[in-house]
């Protein structure tokens, strides 16, 4: 019993240090020099702090939302702003949109802040700041988001979809996400850089997962970990794209004829000031724009799928409205008829929404940041916190339905930010819905397709998804 005591006296002071061991080495300083007041918050255990919070909301109990609701039960809700220390940063969480509007609009004061930077690409639109961001911004926003690129875009996508719609009911049961991939990749593949080989996309789909996995991972490299292998797959994903741009120097030198890809028009694009973008600024943004677009749009692609076969009055509803564009032109659409599809946006918008790939965006903030008399400190990273806004009541009537016509007027200010917002918005959010509608009107016409699974539970990690990845029995009309 006495020995019992003593071990206790040792130990408990003990767990208590560790138990707010962050919150002593970062808050308390923070407040001893007076620099102001923090968000209330916990920020856990040392090195590890509310990870495994995040992990057992995400992963073990499949409640994601109640990450944030915990938090708002404890602490109120305030301001929107809690504090807590995540992927190995001391971090400010922002919840309600004003503060995710200041966060994601003061650029002054938040930066991107990467922890390796390499592995975004050092000259890519989503490492660069200021001046140097808009400008290479502009120029690839001319390539993948504005109506030449996408009505390009529409025409090269098609026979890729096509191909792989027959090939899905072929074989009559398929695995969507998997599918989907390998559909987006094809598309992304033909329009970038003209690549059609299937062992260099598969190649390119190892990559691309390899980059990714590392820019979620803990900011750590040394052989054996993500970030080291992270980094080796972007060096091979740009030795791809290196080798296919001397092949155009070459043609260029030997004046033949251009690809009509993005890579050529990078290539080509002049600035403002009559400058075009250097070769390793052309590498790094197509390999940038694969890692941002590839995962994202096909799972957008995966979920079109799962609500469309649980939600027949809307697929049907969908189906009338292609079959008007589909007397029009036969097989192929333009983009002008997809963008005259009124309810097929709203179908897409509100499978974005519902898709909510990106739980949240990370700043880091570049000086200390008062906040309705609150601080965000300097060298602090700030997650914005985009899923909540989507899934509350307050923001979406019935947040957790699937209802297109919600769409019907537009989403309360500052509320729908799946894209973002800002100047770092989606430089892709037009390509993405494109390649989802491209793929909604051969499929919903040519198609019918049921859930091998329809009651199956969900995950939320890396991405929120059905957890058999939506299996389906396609077959066509
Ligand atoms: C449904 C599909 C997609 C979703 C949900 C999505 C979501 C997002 C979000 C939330 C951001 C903001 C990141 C931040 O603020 O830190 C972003 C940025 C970005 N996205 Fe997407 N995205 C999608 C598809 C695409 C596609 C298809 C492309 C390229 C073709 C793309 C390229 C980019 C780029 C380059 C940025 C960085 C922009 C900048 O820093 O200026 N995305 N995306």
């Amino acid at each position: 019993m006495e020995a019992g005591f003593w071990v206790a006296v040792a130990v408990l002071p003990l767990a208590a240090l560790l138990w707010w061991w962050n919150d002593y080495w970062y808050a308390l300083p923070f407040l001893l020099r007076r620099r102001g007041k923090l968000p209330p918050g916990y920020m856990g255990l040392p090195f590890l702090g509310e990870m495994p919070a995040f992990l057992w909301y995400f992963k073990l109990l499949g409640r994601p939302d109640d990450f944030i609701n915990a938090k708002r039960r404890k602490y109120g809700d305030g301001i929107g702003l809690y504090r807590t220390y995540l992927l190995g940063s001391p971090t400010i969480i922002a919840c309600t949109p004003s503060a995710i509007k200041l966060v994601l609009q003061a650029q002054s004061s938040f930066e991107m802040g990467w922890n390796t930077v390499e592995l975004v690409g050092t000259t890519s639109l989503v490492a660069v700041e200021g001046a140097a961001h808009t400008r290479v911004r502009g120029l690839v926003l001319r390539a993948v988001n504005q109506p030449d690129a996408l009505r390009k875009i529409t025409l090269m996508v098609q026979p890729r979809v096509t191909a792989a719609l027959k090939s899905w009911s072929h074989r009559g049961r398929i695995t969507v996400l998997k599918e989907a991939k390998k559909v987006t990749l094809a598309s992304i593949g033909k329009y970038f850089a003209s690549i059609e080989t299937e062992h260099v996309l598969d190649t390119l789909d190892d990559l691309v997962k390899g980059i990714i996995n590392g820019l979620k991972s803990y900011p750590i490299n040394f052989p054996g970990t993500a970030l080291h292998y992270a980094l080796q797959c972007r060096r091979k994903a740009m030795a791809i794209f290196r080798q296919e741009l001397e092949k155009r120097k070459q043609r260029e030198a030997s004046a033949s004829v251009p690809k009509n890809d993005l890579l050529e028009a990078l290539m080509q694009m002049k600035d403002e000031a009559g400058n075009r973008l250097s070769d390793n600024e052309v590498l790094d943004n197509i390999v940038t724009l694969i890692v941002a677009g590839f995962t994202s749009t096909s799972v957008a692609i995966m979920w079109a799928l799962y609500y469309l076969a649980k939600y027949p009055d809307v697929l049907h509803k969908l189906r009338e409205e292609h079959m008007l564009i589909s007397k029009k032109n036969g097989d192929s659409v333009t983009y002008e008829d997809i963008a005259s599809c009124k309810y097929t946006s709203k179908v897409v918008e509100e499978i974005i929404r519902m898709a909510n790939v990106s739980t949240f965006v990370v700043r880091t903030a570049t000086k200390d940041v008062e906040y309705k008399g609150y601080k965000i400190p300097k060298g602090w990273k700030v997650a914005c916190w985009l899923r909540y806004l989507h899934t509350n009541p307050e923001y979406f009537e019935d947040p957790l339905c699937f209802n297109p016509d919600r769409w019907n007027e537009p989403a309360k200010p500052g509320s729908y930010l799946v894209f973002g917002g800002g100047a770092r918005m989606c430089a892709g959010n037009m390509y993405a819905r494109l390649q989802v509608s491209v793929l909604l009107h051969h499929l919903i016409l040519g198609y019918r397709w049921k859930l091998v699974n329809p009651n199956v539970g969900m995950s939320y990690l890396p991405h929120p998804c059905p957890a058999d990845e939506v299996e389906i029995d396609i077959t066509q009309i």
